[in-house]
């Protein structure tokens, strides 16, 4: 799609019907309370709208109308073909209204619009309608039996499933979960981050648009500690699906071991390596990746390259091509087509990411900030020790550690809590599989940055993730679980069974 102006793009914010209510059973709703909370702009300070603030009872109602949606079968068992077929029309409505999905993505979350435009919108499409395809495709199983009986494993839709969401990709993430779960047939209670909660309202409204049947997809907005942990310790909700940060996903191993033991499947923080090696090749490239992987989406992303793990023979031309890559990421108005670093997501992610910078003792590149918007920066860290390597920051801050071998590139690579993601540049191929298989991380890339794509699993090992993977056939398996049906097959059933 060609990107307009950013005149255009701002007449399209100022005529935007900005949805406020809970979607609950097929319609936009108050909060049983009556209260509301304010959603902001980040780039700019202002108001957008006020926003249902749901809480306990809010979530019991959802939590009813998804359950009584999933039990009468108006969706659980419909035909998958037909599945597919509402999916792939709220695709086609996504994809009609891409344009104000963006527009409303950008001035919610402060992310650009380059990248709503180019990224979030497309790719939030294009896994509604990868998963609704896959649905009618994925069979169910006869087991290798005995000529006495005959076993099927069937695959069923897990239930009432509660799905808490990040603000930092919010229709993207809304889409990796709902897209597997609404296709094996559950009901779902969904509830937005608090920063970023105006498109997947809108989102629910072009379901019903689409020939959803009421009550399967519900939205309630509010916070972690009002709608999250309810749904976390809803006894009726079968599974949780949650992408956040670590400290809250844990919680919702204490609320399931409190409530009905429900499964709960994790996709939390990161602290992701890039490894060059002195054998690199075009050092101009890699240093396109390093920047891309730190700085792209304001460096809000689990997967951002946050850790630069660099030979030290190569590292003086590379922090200088870096430089050069990191110009280009102008920060300015995330509404105008021409900027690539926009607002972070409020202002108290912004003064905790400054409180990251006010640590920063060596500043290679960049390091200012100004009104919640902050610069590409690079830091050198004496040691992977430091709290700036450690820990996850979520902002554009690159920190650069100095190495002088392949085996201590890849302890200090694995030297942390996390294991989401990573990248090892280099053109020794053996060195490249060794280093791949030695991280312990659940996507490794390899002469390039990135997390893969909707074909191939996404989720981490150690406290990144827990339960089970987003994308790919695999996440199908969070929201579906296995039955055996065993059928006695012996002329002499009947006997058997006394
Ligand atoms: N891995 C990722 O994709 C993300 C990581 N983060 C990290 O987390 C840090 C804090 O950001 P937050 O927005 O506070 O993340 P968070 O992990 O607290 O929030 C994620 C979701 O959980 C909900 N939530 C918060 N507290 C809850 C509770 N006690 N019980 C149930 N649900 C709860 C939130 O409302 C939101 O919908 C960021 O600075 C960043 O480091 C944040 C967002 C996404
Ligand atoms: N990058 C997609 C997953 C996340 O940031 O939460």
């Amino acid at each position: 799609m060609e990107l307009l102006t950013q005149d255009e793009y701002k007449s399209i914010a100022a005529g935007l019907t900005l949805p406020t209510g809970a979607f609950i059973d097929g319609a936009f709703r108050p909060a049983i309370s009556g209260k509301n909370f304010e959603t902001v702009n980040p780039a700019t300070g202002e108001k957008l709208a006020d926003i249902a603030a749901c809480d306990a009872a809010d979530v019991d109602f959802a939590v009813e109308k998804a359950r009584e949606a999933f039990d009468d079968g108006r969706w659980s068992r419909m035909h998958p073909s037909d599945r597919k077929d509402i999916l792939i029309r709220l695709a086609k409505l996504m994809t009609r209204n891409a344009r104000e999905l963006a527009v409303m993505e950008s001035i919610d979350s402060g992310k650009t619009i380059y990248d709503c435009e180019t990224v979030d919108i497309p790719e939030t499409i294009h896994c509604l309608k990868w998963h609704a395809e896959a649905i009618d495709k994925i069979y169910d199983q006869v087991s290798p039996a005995s000529d006495d009986h005959i076993a099927m494993v069937v695959r069923e839709p897990i239930g009432v499933v509660g799905l808490v969401l990040p603000w930092n990709f919010p229709l993207l993430m809304l889409a990796w979960k709902i897209g597997p779960a609404l296709a094996a047939g559950c009901s779902v209670v969904v509830k937005p981050a608090t920063e970023t909660t105006l498109t997947a309202l809108r989102l629910a409204e072009l379901a019903m648009e689409a020939g959803l049947p009421r009550g399967v997809l519900n939205i309630v907005p509010g916070g972690g500690a009002d709608v999250g942990e309810p749904i976390g310790r809803h006894m009726e909700i079968d599974m949780v699906s949650f992408t956040g940060s670590t400290v809250t996903g844990k919680r919702f191993l204490t609320y399931s071991a409190e409530s009905n033991a429900k499964e709960v499947v994790l996709e939390m923080g990161g602290k992701n390596p890039a490894i060059v090696m002195d054998d690199a090749e075009n050092l101009d490239r890699v240093a396109a990746h390093v920047v891309n992987g730190a700085f792209w989406n304001m460096g809000e992303n689990c997967s951002a390259s946050s850790r630069l793990i660099v030979h030290k023979d190569v590292k003086a031309e590379l922090l200088e091509r870096i430089a050069h890559h990191a110009k280009q990421w102008n920060i300015g108005d995330p509404l105008d087509p021409e900027t690539r670093m926009g607002a972070l997501v409020s202002e108290g992610h912004y003064n905790k990411v400054c409180g990251y910078l006010e640590q920063a003792e060596n500043v290679v590149i960049g390091g200012n900030a100004n009104k919640g918007f902050v610069e590409a920066t690079v830091v050198e860290v004496p040691g992977n020790h430091s709290t700036l390597a450690r820990e996850e920051i979520f902002g554009p801050v690159l920190s650069v550690i100095e190495v002088s071998g392949f085996d201590e590139a890849i302890k200090i690579a694995n030297d942390t809590d996390y294991g989401l993601c990573a990248s090892i540049f280099t053109a020794n191929a053996k060195r490249a599989i060794r280093g791949a298989r030695a991280i312990r991380a659940g996507t490794v890339t390899v002469n390039s940055f990135g997390e893969g794509d909707i074909t191939t699993p996404f989720g981490g090992y150690k406290q990144s993730g827990f339960g089970g993977r987003d994308n790919s056939v695999h996440a199908h398996d969070q929201y579906t679980q296995l039955k055996t049906i065993w059928i006695d097959l012996a002329d002499d059933a009947d006997e058997a069974i006394d």
